[in-house]
């Protein structure tokens, strides 16, 4: 099979597309989707050639019909410096085996008792707030979120590291996204002044990792049904050895980076588009305190919680948290009428399908109101995928999404976030996650 696709945004003679999509890399693919259509070529230096795969149906074979003729990109190998095998980068039967022990620790019923430990982190961080104080909102969410997957995950409270990790995530999470489109590697084990920043920000990683593992070991009743346990607890099918001090640390830190970053992202958009949208905010009180005349939400709530819902999903379809998800193919292989051979990468962005004309109208608008109707059974699968598809969709979503309305509930029931005076725009920066570009200040208004 020879690769048949030659379209693609017109590059320079050696770094090809990499300055241009580096820029800017939301405008980059997006205009490359409209004016090159569902498969585009771009190139990142001599060799790296990437395609930009924007048609649902062909998203559907890559992630879900023909998953095994892939394997995750580099980008997520370069992440494995961090995260090591865990669910989030390991592959083939190690993913299976891997996916089959946590399953059941996100399963709908048993994250439902997380509930009230996820409000009661938010009346906390509320509690400790003063009315029309300004707040650094996108640092709050991201404590908040923190907090809460490694007290439900792990049974520990890490409030007090809170600021020393959320700096080392942020080092790691630049220096992953800036690998994932260079096409020079240099050796992690080369002392540029980013692999040293590299390595410290897994140091200070590592020595919160590994302390929460020695703590949960050395006490008596280790058993705590929470993740930790589990992982702790597990044991091999063959030989009945149980997982590595390595092996565990891979899978918490996975969990620990994969599950509060993302929920974190969500929540800031979400306020920052409240603020923007007062006939969207107004109804979203009126629901409030509607559902739970003035009581604390709780997991039975959220079902009631009908336009909060839709506001969560109308956020993550303009600021997607996972803004970009890629493969490589493993094996020759047919997608749609194009061939693909080993080493190709495809990358599927839910930035640019999320906001295609022909499946939302009007797209840069927020309108949680489209979400009302059955939207989302007459648009394809693959033209709205926050949480991926197939065998690796989010293992994280049921969670994700409770905590994103309990903490929106919780918080929006007493305050009014209203963007700080003389805020500058506030703009998207694609990295690992989507973020706020330099976060948002927003003055706290009690309602
Ligand atoms: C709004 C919040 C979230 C979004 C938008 C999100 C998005 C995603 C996406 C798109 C993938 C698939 C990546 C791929 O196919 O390459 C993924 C995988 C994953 N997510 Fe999430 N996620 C969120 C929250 C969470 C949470 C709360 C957790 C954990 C508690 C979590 C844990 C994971 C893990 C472990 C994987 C890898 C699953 C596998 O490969 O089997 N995520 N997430």
């Amino acid at each position: 099979m020879t690769n048949n696709i030659t379209t693609g945004p017109r590059g320079l003679p050696i770094s090809g597309n990499l300055f241009a999509f580096r820029k800017d890399p939301l405008g980059f693919l997006q205009k490359a989707a409209k004016e090159h259509g569902d498969v585009v070529h771009i190139r990142f230096g001599p060799q790296r050639h990437i395609y930009l795969i924007s048609n649902p149906e062909y998203i559907k074979e890559v992630l879900v019909t023909k998953q095994s003729s892939f394997h995750k990109a580099k980008g997520l190998r370069t992440a494995k410096a961090v995260i090591g095998e865990g669910l989030l980068t390991s592959e083939g039967k190690k993913h299976l085996r891997q996916r089959r022990l946590i399953q059941p620790v996100f399963h709908k019923q048993r994250i439902a008792a997380y509930g009230d430990r996820m409000v009661e982190f938010a009346k906390n961080l509320i509690d400790g707030w003063q009315d029309r104080e300004e707040r650094l909102i996108t640092q709050d969410m991201m404590e908040l979120t923190l907090a809460i997957i490694t007290d439900t995950m792990f049974g520990i409270d890490v409030r007090q590291d809170v600021h020393d990790i959320g700096h080392a995530i942020d080092v790691g999470m630049h220096y992953v996204s800036r690998r994932a489109s260079s096409f020079i590697d240099i050796p992690l084990a080369v002392p540029t002044k980013s692999n040293r920043e590299f390595q410290h920000a897994i140091e200070v990683l590592d020595k919160t990792i590994y302390h929460i593992i020695e703590e949960r070991r050395s006490q008596s009743e280790p058993e705590r049904g929470d993740l930790l346990s589990m992982l702790l607890a597990a044991r091999d099918e063959m030989n009945g050895t149980g997982m590595t001090d390595q092996e565990v640390r891979d899978q918490v830190m996975t969990i620990f980076i994969a599950g509060h970053e993302t929920t974190a992202n969500t929540l800031s958009w979400t306020w920052y588009l409240l603020s923007q949208h007062p006939e969207v905010e107004r109804r979203f009180w009126d629901e409030l305190d509607n559902v739970l005349e003035g009581r604390l939400p709780t997991v039975d709530d959220i079902p009631s919680l009908t336009y909060t819902n839709n506001i969560l999903w109308e956020a993550m379809r303009l600021y997607p948290p996972a803004w970009s998800i890629s493969r490589e193919a493993v094996e020759p292989v047919q997608i749609g009428e194009y061939c693909f051979e080993p080493g190709e990468t495809l990358m599927m962005s839910q930035y640019v399908m999320h906001r295609k004309e022909e499946y939302f109208e009007n797209p840069d608008r927020f309108f949680p109101e489209r979400f009302e109707g059955d939207i989302l059974k007459r648009i394809p699968q693959f033209a709205y995928f926050p949480f991926g598809g197939g065998p690796r969709i989010c293992i994280g979503n049921n969670f994700a999404l409770m905590e994103a309305v309990l903490l929106l509930a919780t918080i929006g029931q007493r305050y009014k976030l209203e963007l700080a005076p003389n805020h500058p725009s506030v703009e998207p920066e694609p990295l690992v996650t989507l973020r706020p570009k330099k976060g948002i200040r927003m003055v706290v208004k009690q309602r």
